[in-house]
């Protein structure tokens, strides 16, 4: 299945929200105080003073609306960011597009989207990046002949890249208040990488690319190569310009991680603006349920004061319905699709 029309993939639930948002370019206080220090830390460190300093920052930024920030992390080498982006990211898309269609799936706008007139856009995505055999098909799928280099630069990127989300989750359930529910939750995902390449224009007017909208992932961690176009809605309701930087990425809360917090994480809204002369690559790793896992909010995040909100569901229904005409025109397709009424909570 081929999708041709990325401005109703990336429709936005809560586009009202970004109307009369203000632009602004460059460093708030907000950017500032969203920048975490995950240099030297692994998972391992849970509990050590290194981690529990950058867990206090963490603390601070994630409340209420603040559900996205910054992360400096060393664990991916500079000279394999290099080969990613400089080389395996152009021999993908130097393949012709009969070969890049071969990237299909079961979930609307999970394969290749291009061709869309007027619309220079492209993604792939390598599904299960993490997992040896996840990359080895998706090379196989796009070289059959093979492609070793491409299979290993990807695999290790994927790789480094789960560390990182996973680092993050920890302590955005610790947030919450249930870090035991880590290893499971951790069980039932599995992470995708999704490999994209916007056209240099020729104009060099900025014109938004990508429209507001929220991820339906569970944590989305954007990499942008050089070329500037990531922008999130703030609290105060400005679009802010999110810096490319060789050692950062960005972190973002994803519709599932909404629902699976009863909507105390919220998803992240954010769009992408292009302009002038270069061509623009990014990678966006997602993590998001396994096909047969039903996501439930864990019992100890509902109360009084935090009623349940939403009913489970399972990652490839939702999908389909965010990406289905009732999903596009809903304000909020999560809230369409599993909210619970208030007259269903009950007084
Ligand atoms: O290209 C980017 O910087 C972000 C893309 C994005 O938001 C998405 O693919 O969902
Ligand atoms: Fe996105």
């Amino acid at each position: 299945m081929i999708h041709k029309y990325p401005h109703v993939l990336w429709h936005c639930s809560i586009a009202a929200e970004s109307e009369g948002a203000k632009e602004k370019d460059g460093m708030s206080t907000e950017t500032f105080h969203h920048k975490l220090d995950f240099s030297g830390l692994s998972l391992e460190k849970a509990g050590t003073p290194e981690w529990e300093r950058v867990r206090a920052q963490m603390m601070e930024v994630v409340a209420g609306e603040q559900n996205w920030f910054e992360v400096v992390y060393d664990g991916v080498a500079p000279e394999l960011r290099e080969a990613f982006f400089g080389r395996s990211m152009k021999e993908l898309f130097a393949l012709p597009v009969d070969v890049k269609m071969r990237n299909t799936s079961n979930k609307a706008y999970h394969g290749y989207i291009g061709q869309v007139p007027g619309f220079d856009y492209e993604a792939l995505s390598v599904f299960d990046v993490h997992l040896a055999d996840g990359t080895r098909s998706f090379t196989e799928l796009m070289w059959p002949e093979g492609n070793p280099s491409f299979c290993d630069t990807v695999h290790s990127f994927g790789r480094q890249l789960r560390e990182l989300e996973k680092m993050v989750r920890w302590m955005l359930l610790e947030r919450l208040g249930v870090v035991e529910h880590f290893d499971r939750q951790n069980s039932e995902l599995t992470f995708d990488l999704r490999l994209a390449k916007y056209g240099a224009l020729i104009s060099q007017e900025a014109t938004v690319a990508l429209p507001p909208h929220v991820d339906v992932s569970t944590v989305t961690l954007v990499v942008q190569h050089k070329v500037a176009g990531l922008q999130v809605l703030t609290a105060d309701g400005e679009w802010l310009a999110v810096p490319p930087s060789p050692n950062s990425y960005t972190v973002l809360i994803g519709q599932v991680l909404q629902g699976w917090s009863n909507g105390r994480l919220r998803a992240k809204l954010h769009r992408v603006m292009v302009g002038g002369d270069e061509t623009r690559y990014s990678a966006i790793f997602v993590s998001h349920p396994k096909d047969d896992v039903m996501v439930r909010v864990p019992e100890e995040l509902v109360d009084e004061e935090h009623p349940l909100i939403y009913k489970p569901f399972s990652y490839p229904s939702f999908v389909n319905f965010h990406h289905s005409e009732d999903g596009v025109k809903s304000d909020d397709s999560l809230k369409a699709y599993c909210g619970i009424q208030v007259d269903e909570v009950g007084p």
